[in-house]
């Protein structure tokens, strides 16, 4: 197949265009392969968009003609942060022949592997074993349970971080042609990043995949206080004797529960006036009866007025009662810096929340930005989607724009809290006429059988007036693998009347969407 012809171009097929992709030709190279020859039409190289739109490259505003560039090391593409998102991009990159510099100030792969989703799903795992062998006395004869810290400590250790080393993470990206540089990337001009006094020309574009940081809120007292976030929580080689949890989102439930599951006295306090506030008030309900039948305190609508820490520990002034824990944990959302990246120097709002981007993750003439730090859900899921769209349009080639009406979220509490699209409060605040239907785990064929630990409820959100789902929840025992099915059908909006007249295995959990597809009114 011919590649678009723009202007007076002539031809190169695909597999001339991946034989020098595969061969990591030269730009010089490339450029002939490219070149007008003989009054043949000129093709457009395939990454050519992008590279016209860097004003570097065009020698504009970049200093190509003054002194600082003379220094600067060229490449094709400079990507800011080596987290999920941007390693899967580089490392694309990288395989498809371009010259990547991949700059990375902590370790690369980023906050999930060593301090979110892996070492705290380990850290769920455990304390679920716990959980289903405490349900065993009533269903499956006895059990005596005695809960151990350290097989989970030395698994985060051993297993998910290499001791929070990320050696094989960087000898990956280097055996896939990739050049690494461990410091801190800041823009200073278009093309232009530098790193601890190195500085990088990028020819195709550069990538901000700089993700987000533990945002700490402004309480008295706490600033200089030794406390947790979920980094400290993920390194810590015991279970403390008590908990204080401020903030009832995703980390701090997930962590809430474990540690409690591992004997320690949880406290959990949320300012608004429920837990999980940005997911359907039926979620939240469960979710905080289980936590309340497993032993954790509650504190909803809590305003935590100032901590203090002494040798005993903290103290949490709620104003009208003082808490007091062995640790403390921070779990009141995340941030983005756009000021420690030098984003103006390219254009952007340094003081905006996060970076915002085209369908095609554009944020600025040859700038791309994903991940967290583009606001569209702070999950490895989005970073990791969105990495091959940036990177199709780093290298001029076409495909689908990023959407989001389908985004999957997944609390790995126990019942699992999956949720995908809006909810039904987003739902009519957008005008949507909306029909909801709402049926309780225990009391499907599967809930019923399973019994201890069948907390759940599935909920769904119908635009009426297009007859597909806007939205739904899966709160249960594998809710979050349940939600599969319904993301399915908010992603292709597959019609309800559909989905209504199809067959769901028995007995298994998922089929209780049918039943809340019946109550759909
Ligand atoms: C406790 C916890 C549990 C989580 N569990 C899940 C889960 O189960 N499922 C899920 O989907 N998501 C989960 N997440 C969210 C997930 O970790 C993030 O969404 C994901 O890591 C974002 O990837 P990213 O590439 O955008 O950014 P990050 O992972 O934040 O990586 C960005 C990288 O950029 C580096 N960096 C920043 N600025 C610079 C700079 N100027 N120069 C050089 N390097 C820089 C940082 O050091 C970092 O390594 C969890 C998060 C937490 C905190
Ligand atoms: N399973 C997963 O996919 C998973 C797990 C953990 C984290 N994450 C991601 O990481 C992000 C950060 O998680 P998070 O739980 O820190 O943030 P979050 O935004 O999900 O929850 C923070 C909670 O803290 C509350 N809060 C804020 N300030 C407070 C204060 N001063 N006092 C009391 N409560 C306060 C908020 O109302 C909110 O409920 C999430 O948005 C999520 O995308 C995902």
């Amino acid at each position: 197949m011919a590649r678009e012809i723009v202007g007076n171009a002539g031809e190169v097929d695909d597999a001339t265009w991946q034989r020098a992709l595969d061969a990591r030709w030269t730009d010089t190279e490339l450029a002939e392969l490219f070149a007008p020859r003989g009054g043949e039409p000129v093709h457009q190289q395939p990454y050519a968009r992008t590279n016209l739109d860097i004003p570097a490259a065009r020698g504009l505003g970049s200093g190509l003609t003054g002194g600082s560039v003379a220094m600067a090391e060229p490449t094709d593409v400079v990507v800011i942060g080596m987290g999920p998102g941007g390693e899967a991009l580089a490392g694309q990159l990288a395989e498809a022949g371009l010259s990547v510099v991949g700059i990375e100030e902590k370790l690369l792969g980023g906050e999930c592997p060593y301090w979110g989703c892996v070492p705290t799903k380990m850290m769920i795992r455990a304390g679920d074993l716990l959980a289903e062998a405490r349900r065993v006395p009533g269903m499956a004869g006895g059990s005596s349970v005695h809960p151990n810290w350290s097989p989970v400590a030395r698994r985060i250790r051993e297993e998910a971080t290499d001791d929070w080393n990320d050696q094989v993470a960087v000898d990956r990206f280097v055996g896939k042609g990739g050049r690494f540089v461990r410091g801190h990337g800041r823009l200073v001009g278009p093309g232009r990043v530098a790193v601890d006094g190195e500085e990088f020309q990028a020819r195709r574009g550069i990538v901000i995949a700089a993700g987000t940081e533990p945002a700490v809120p402004p309480i008295p007292g706490l600033a200089d206080l030794p406390y947790w976030t979920n980094r400290e929580a993920v390194e810590t080689t015991e279970a403390p004797e008590s908990l204080c949890v401020i903030g009832g989102g995703a980390v701090g439930l997930e962590l809430a529960q474990v540690f409690a599951r591992f004997g320690t006295q949880v406290t959990v306090m949320e300012v608004a006036d429920r837990l999980l506030p940005m997911e359907e008030p039926e979620a939240s309900e469960v979710v905080t009866r289980v936590l309340a039948e497993e032993g954790l305190t509650m504190r909803i609508g809590a305003r935590v007025e100032r901590v203090d820490h002494d040798d005993a520990g903290f103290a949490v002034d709620l104003g009208h009662e003082l808490v007091r824990a062995q640790r403390l944990l921070v779990a009141t959302g995340r941030r983005a810096d756009l000021h420690r990246l030098g984003v103006e120097t390219v254009g952007l709002d340094p003081n905006a929340r996060f970076i915002h981007t085209d369908e095609h993750l554009r944020a600025a003439p040859g700038v791309w930005a994903i991940g967290d730090i583009t606001g569209k859900g702070e999950f490895t899921h989005v970073a990791t989607y969105q990495a091959p769209i940036a990177a199709r349009d780093i290298l001029g080639r076409p495909g689908p724009g990023a959407e989001y009406h389908a985004l999957p979220r997944v609390t790995f509490t126990d019942p699992e809290v999956g949720a995908v699209g809006l909810t039904e409060a987003q739902a009519r605040e957008r005008g949507i006429r909306v029909r909801v239907g709402l049926t309780q785990v225990p009391s499907s064929a599967r809930g019923w059988i399973h019994k201890a630990g069948n907390h759940g409820v599935i909920k769904l959100v119908e635009d009426a007036d297009a007859g597909v789902l806007v939205g739904a929840t899966s709160v249960g025992p594998w809710g979050g693998e349940v939600l599969s099915a319904l993301v399915v059908a908010v992603h292709a909006r597959v019609p309800t009347d559909r989905l209504r007249h199809m067959m769901y295995a028995y007995p298994t959990f998922h089929r209780a969407i049918e039943d809340a597809l019946h109550h759909l009114g």
